[in-house]
């Protein structure tokens, strides 16, 4: 219970929306950094996104499946140098599914295609947006590695309050879906130096696995 006041277990922030933390062991994490490491060089490998109206994302960013960006899916970098996405993995859609299964109670079947893998520095940040470029309705799964951040989950209306903030912890696992699936939320802030000594990363890492509702 690494000396907790109070156990995290886990939770349902709103419908559909579950936090399920220390959801993978230190080894699960390893691998999951080493391959992040592996997906991040070129071509087609980590990249700052640059927003439409100027301006950059401060967190950096790779695809798996389909590329995004503001505000689409392609199958090539097409706000870069137009290299071919590097592939989904299959093994990554089945730690999707079982993550829906666990935390909704739940078999799934939805067809994971997507995988962004975002990395936030000492300084990044991400703010409140909801995940609408997709044309599928299934769970969002998200997956922390490394440094702590503060998540903010609000609501489907508005940018604005209410809103609930959790920490996410290296291993923790963050599932919306249902009326969650289009909610607000974002990370107004990591906690650098937080991360687990063992896994050899400095800084955060997220990976979130979603459903393109795209054809091939
Ligand atoms: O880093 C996170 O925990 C959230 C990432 C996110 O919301 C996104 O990639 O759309
Ligand atoms: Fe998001």
């Amino acid at each position: 219970m690494n000396g907790e006041l109070f156990p995290r277990g886990s939770m349902d922030l709103a419908t559909g929306a579950v936090h399920v933390p220390d959801w993978l062991d230190l080894a699960a994490q390893r691998e999951l950094v080493t391959a992040c490491r592996a997906w991040a060089r070129p071509p087609a490998g980590l990249r700052t996104v640059r927003m439409p109206h100027g301006g950059e994302m401060s967190v950096r960013q790779v695809c798996l499946g389909w590329h995004w960006f503001p505000y689409g899916y392609a199958r090539t970098v097409a706000d870069g140098g137009g290299e071919p996405v590097k592939p989904f993995p299959p093994w990554l859609g089945d730690l999707a599914r079982k993550a829906v299964a666990e935390a909704y109670g739940r078999a799934s079947t939805e067809p994971y295609d997507i995988a962004l893998v975002n990395f936030y520095d000492a300084g990044a940040s991400m703010g409140l947006h909801r995940d609408s470029d997709e044309w599928s309705d299934a769970p969002v799964v998200s997956l922390s590695l490394g440094d702590t951040c503060v998540f903010r989950f609000g609501n489907t209306e508005t940018r604005t309050r209410p809103w609930t903030d959790v920490e996410l912890r290296s291993g923790d696992l963050f599932v919306f879906g249902g009326p969650s699936r289009l909610a607000y939320h974002g990370v107004p802030r990591t906690r650098p130096g937080t991360a687990p000594p063992e896994l050899g990363l400095t800084g955060r890492l997220n990976i979130t696995l979603r459903v393109s509702g795209l054809d091939g």
